[in-house]
């Protein structure tokens, strides 16, 4: 069911230090930072050769990465994110084999304008994971 990982996610306290760290320090290649009301984040894409690096910073008061960030103050890696052909095909199969999908366990479009999904770390080793449709 897994095709390619499409990004890593790192909740970051301050967005503006964490896309310089990526642009400056590291010399990579640095998106604007986007808000995305519907999932409580702005997101900046790092983009890489072969994957991109999602950095997210809370937005608003219900933000779901604001307790990460608590227990991470310095930020960490928050998610990884696997492109599947069929978001709902795979939200079934998800839920046939045990797993549960976060929130209302309906697909929302995501940063990328694609459904996603997220599947509940308690499932998978304790890693966030977001499918991305293609
Ligand atoms: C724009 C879009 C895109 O790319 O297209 C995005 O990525 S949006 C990215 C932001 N959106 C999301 O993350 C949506 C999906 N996430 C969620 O629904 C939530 O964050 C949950 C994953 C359900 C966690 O909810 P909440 O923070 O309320 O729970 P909590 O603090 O009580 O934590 C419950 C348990 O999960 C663990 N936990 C919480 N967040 C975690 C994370 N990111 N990775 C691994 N474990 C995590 C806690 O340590 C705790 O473990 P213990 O029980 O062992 O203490
Ligand atoms: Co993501």
């Amino acid at each position: 069911m897994l095709g390619r990982l499409n990004h890593v996610a790192i909740a970051v306290p301050n967005m503006e230090e964490a896309a310089a760290v990526y642009r400056d320090t590291l010399g990579a290649k640095v998106s604007e930072a986007v808000p995305q009301p519907d999932h409580g984040v702005t997101t900046v894409f790092v983009e890489l050769e072969n994957t991109k690096i999602e950095l997210l910073e809370p937005l608003g008061d219900d933000s779901p990465i604001l307790s990460y960030l608590k227990k991470n103050p310095k930020g960490g890696i928050h998610h990884v994110c696997y492109e599947v052909e069929d978001i709902m095909a795979a939200r079934d199969q998800m839920r046939e084999k045990g797993a549960t999908i976060t929130g209302t366990g309906e697909p929302k479009i995501g940063a990328h304008g694609k459904p996603v999904i997220f599947l509940h770390p308690k499932d998978f080793n304790g890693t966030l994971i977001e499918l991305e449709q293609v």
